[in-house]
């Protein structure tokens, strides 16, 4: 199978990557079902690189159905090592305005219906998600982002990104209370694709694009799917240059991962013991600790 060490997953607006040459559709089925789409693999800047639209290229998945377990499986089949997201968000501070750029390091989980593990079945496994985010590979996308000079992107190295269940927008209510927790951004999508990504040692990290105030903002009372889809059009042209510019340098110099050794020491169950069948189901996560 072809493989590919660096995958992207495109969200809200971002559903190609037209840069991507000598493409080919990847159709690839996984013991948690079948991804969002098929995979784009192709080449960036003289890499090979693995593309997937979160919600499928025609945005048919809502957040709560999401295959996230197929996805992460499927980059983990090709061989992805790091793992950029791009995903929409809306903005719980004013310095973090529409068509900024923040690369978060922390999570909150605010999602009720998703399944976050591979695991069960006769092997437990408790990863270690304090730091959720790959350091490494949030400074080679934020060194990307600052090197381009975007106009009027502001860059945010940092911030919780709050991840909601949805489909609905948050109330007021929710929105203060998230401002009230020093969270940046709220989205609906990043927190499982993290933990399904730590869990399967792929180094992960965020590119989150603002499209709005969200509704906390006094000039900004509500947020409606028109004023987030103008300014996705625009991110989603900056969001190509950065991923770009980022695969370049990792290819050039690929940064050593704690996320690529995840599971050594978080596995509960004595693998001599666990069911042969879930060793099988899980052995691409499994086989270097066997
Ligand atoms: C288009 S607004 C809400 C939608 O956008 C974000 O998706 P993604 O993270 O895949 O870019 C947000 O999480 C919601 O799913
Ligand atoms: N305000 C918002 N809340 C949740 N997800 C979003 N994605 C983009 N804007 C959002």
């Amino acid at each position: 199978m072809v493989q590919a060490t660096i995958g992207i997953i495109g969200g809200s607006g971002l559903y190609q990557m037209d840069a991507l040459k000598d493409v080919q559709e990847v159709q690839l089925d996984t013991p948690f079902g079948k991804p969002s789409d098929d995979l784009i693999v192709g080449t960036l800047e003289g890499t090979t690189v693995a593309f997937l639209a979160r919600h499928g290229r025609n945005h048919h998945l809502m957040p709560t159905e999401l295959p996230f377990r197929a996805n992460i499986h499927a980059m983990k089949q090709l061989g992805v090592k790091y793992l950029i997201s791009a995903s929409a968000v809306g903005s719980l501070q004013e310095e973090a305005k529409p068509l900024d750029m923040v690369i978060p390091n922390q999570f909150i989980d605010r999602t009720k219906n998703r399944v976050s593990t591979f695991f069960g079945e006769g092997i437990v496994v408790h990863i270690g998600f304090a730091e959720p985010v790959c350091h490494q590979l949030a400074e080679v996308l934020a060194d990307a982002v600052a090197s381009l000079q975007l106009t009027d992107v502001t860059l945010h190295r940092g911030g919780t990104y709050i991840c909601m269940e949805g489909p609905a927008f948050s109330t007021q209510a929710e929105s203060h209370l998230y401002r009230s927790w020093g969270a940046t951004v709220v989205g609906m999508t990043n927190l499982p694709e993290a933990k399904l990504a730590r869990e399967a040692e792929i180094a992960y990290a965020t590119l989150a694009l603002v499209t709005d105030y969200d509704c906390w903002h006094p000039d900004h009372d509500s947020v409606t799917v028109e004023m987030v889809i103008g300014n996705l059009r625009r991110n989603a042209t900056n969001a190509q240059q950065v991923i770009q510019e980022t695969v370049r340098r990792l290819a050039q110099n690929p940064p050593p991962s704690e996320a690529h050794s995840a599971l050594k020491y978080a596995i509960l169950t004595p693998l001599d013991k666990a069911p042969e069948a879930t060793k099988q189901k899980l052995s691409i996560f499994l086989q270097k600790y066997l």
